[in-house]
């Protein structure tokens, strides 16, 4: 697996002499800072599914949620307690007795207690001065150690709170026996710089380990989560997903790739579960993932552009940092307007058709051409697009074969006129008019053709499928015909319904005639 750590020359010459520790614990709180997202609330059963998964992908402590909130939150908490997972469960409390006693009464591992400490929530919100912030901390803190618990203690918006301040509050944590502390970036305004700084000056001050808990109200939370990483932080508050409070907390999944994979940092995530765990923590929160998304997102190892496509193709690290696979994913090479050749021909073999065996030169650039065309009108190109229009192109016959040919069609609908088509088409050097009314535009413009041409071919059946969703969906028309004691089958695609049916049609009269016995 590539480290960039140890084949970038840059990164290793940027983290030359930093105290980055060789493994960080995975604190995940998706089951409670993830669910406080608004408008996400998980049952029991499902915050139970979704922990065992998380124990699964190997996170080291699993926040299974804030007990005191309500009683079906307890329920969830006591059973997670009961299955004897790998990982450390942990239960939120403020440092209030009755929070504290119903996180034991869960039978929780550690307790997470906090209180806020910035000017700002100790003058507004908590009205309390510094000492006795302290104070409630110091006693909530030693009530949790009476219990043979460990505890995990949050200074709340610690990122606002004034250095010094912050310093004697975790110390004091610490006298009282706090196991690990953890500075929240509560409102998510730190840059990576200041996070360094913050966590270099408590690292030379507090001697337990120091974990980290950042939100992303500027995108930052990821950066400034390594960040404290870089400064010696042993633990990583995170969330599947980047689920969380307003613009969320630090993605889980890009927290650890980038530890893994730009710093060679050991955890014990089995990174190949993580789009398998996105995806359930997605189904249940009713959160999509946007698909730019990284590691987890549709798009994170999918390329359309030609020059990106051709790229991987020749060498996948071109363009994709890492392998798909890594993270349970797979690379996706996407066909629309910004394809190039190679990728048509790739995704072509992946079907089973070979350019200069079963179609030649001029196929190819017709169906590339199509494809092209397809994509400008703003579709995805699916496999099911491109087959139809692999056969469309590979159906028809050549066009020296061809004995009729349609010069124009105009057709007319409405509520108020009778659907109504005319037609010229080129019969053997000489133009044939015609016009029929329907029961609608293909029916009249089907039709017409017939009367051009005679009664001799008559339409046996015609099916139309609709390829891809939406109203500009490519089509394709399938139609039979008969004549001169032959039965066609033809098909055309087209994101036109009246023109596929039209050039089936034409199709299969040019493949009766062409066979005919004249
Ligand atoms: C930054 C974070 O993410 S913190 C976690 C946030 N998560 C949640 O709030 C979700 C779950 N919360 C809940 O279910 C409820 O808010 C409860 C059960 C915790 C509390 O409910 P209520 O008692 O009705 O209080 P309410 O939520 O309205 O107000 C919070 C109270 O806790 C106090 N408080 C807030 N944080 C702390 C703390 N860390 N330690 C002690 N007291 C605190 C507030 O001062 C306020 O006290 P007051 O009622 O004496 O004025
Ligand atoms: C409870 C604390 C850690 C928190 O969620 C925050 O400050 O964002």
């Amino acid at each position: 697996m590539i480290i960039y750590r140890e084949e970038n020359e840059i990164i290793k010459k940027a983290l030359e002499n930093l105290n980055i520790p060789e493994r960080v614990y995975i604190f995940d709180t998706t089951l409670r800072d993830g669910e406080q997202t608004p408008g996400v609330s998980l049952t029991p059963e499902e915050k139970i599914e979704i922990a065992i998964k998380l124990d699964d992908l190997g996170v080291d402590v699993i926040e299974a949620g804030f007990p005191v909130s309500s009683l079906g939150e307890q329920e969830a908490i006591k059973k997670i307690c009961s299955l004897n997972l790998n990982a450390e469960i942990c239960g939120l409390a403020r440092a209030v007795k009755k929070d504290i006693d119903v996180a034991i009464e869960c039978g929780v591992d550690r307790i997470h207690t906090f209180i806020a400490t910035s000017p700002l929530h100790r003058k507004y919100k908590l009205k309390k001065s510094k000492e006795e912030i302290i104070d409630i901390a110091v006693e909530a803190i030693e009530y949790i150690k009476e219990h043979g618990i460990r505890v995990e203690f949050s200074a709340e918006d610690a990122t606002r709170t004034e250095l010094d301040y912050l310093i004697e509050v975790y110390k004091k944590a610490v006298e009282a026996g706090a196991d690990i502390i953890n500075v929240p970036d509560t409102v998510g305004v730190m840059i990576p710089r200041a996070m360094y700084y913050l966590i270099n000056e408590l690292k030379k001050e507090i001697k337990v380990p120091i974990s980290v808990h950042c939100h992303n109200d500027f995108g930052l939370a990821v950066a400034n989560s390594l960040a404290a990483v870089e400064a010696g932080a042993e633990q990583v508050h995170c969330t599947i997903n980047g689920l969380g409070e307003r613009g969320g907390n630090a993605a889980l999944e890009e927290v650890v790739m980038s530890l893994v994979s730009i710093y060679g940092v050991k955890t014990e995530i089995k990174t190949e579960k993580l789009y398998e765990i996105s995806q359930l923590v997605s189904k249940y929160t009713e959160i999509k993932v946007q698909p730019n998304k990284a590691v987890v997102g549709e798009n994170a190892f999918a390329h359309e552009s030609g020059i990106h496509a051709h790229g991987v193709l020749a060498h996948a690290l071109t363009y994709e940092p890492i392998p798909p696979e890594l993270v349970g994913q797979k690379r996706k090479i996407i066909l629309g307007k910004h394809t190039g050749t190679h990728a048509i021909e790739a995704k072509l073999k992946e079907l089973g058709i070979e350019v200069g065996k079963d179609i030649n030169k001029e196929q190819f650039e017709e169906i590339v051409k199509r494809i092209k065309a397809l994509g400008d009108k703003g579709k995805r190109v699916t496999d099911r697009d491109v087959e139809a229009i692999v056969e469309d192109v590979v159906g028809k016959l050549a066009k020296k074969d061809r004995v009729v040919e349609l010069e124009q069609i105009a057709v007319m609908t409405g509520n108020k006129v009778i659907p109504t088509a005319s037609v010229a088409l080129k019969i053997e050097e000489e133009i044939k008019k015609s016009s029929a009314i329907g029961v609608g535009p293909v029916d009249a413009a089907v039709k017409a053709i017939q009367r051009a041409i005679g009664e001799k071919i008559k339409l046996k059946e015609y099916h139309i499928n609709a390829i891809t969703g939406g109203t500009d969906a490519l089509a394709e028309v399938i139609v039979t015909l008969e004549g001169y004691g032959r039965e066609i089958t033809t098909k055309a695609a087209s994101e036109d319904i009246v023109r596929a049916s039209v050039e089936a049609v034409i199709d299969g009269i040019n493949k009766i005639l062409a066979k005919r016995e004249k």
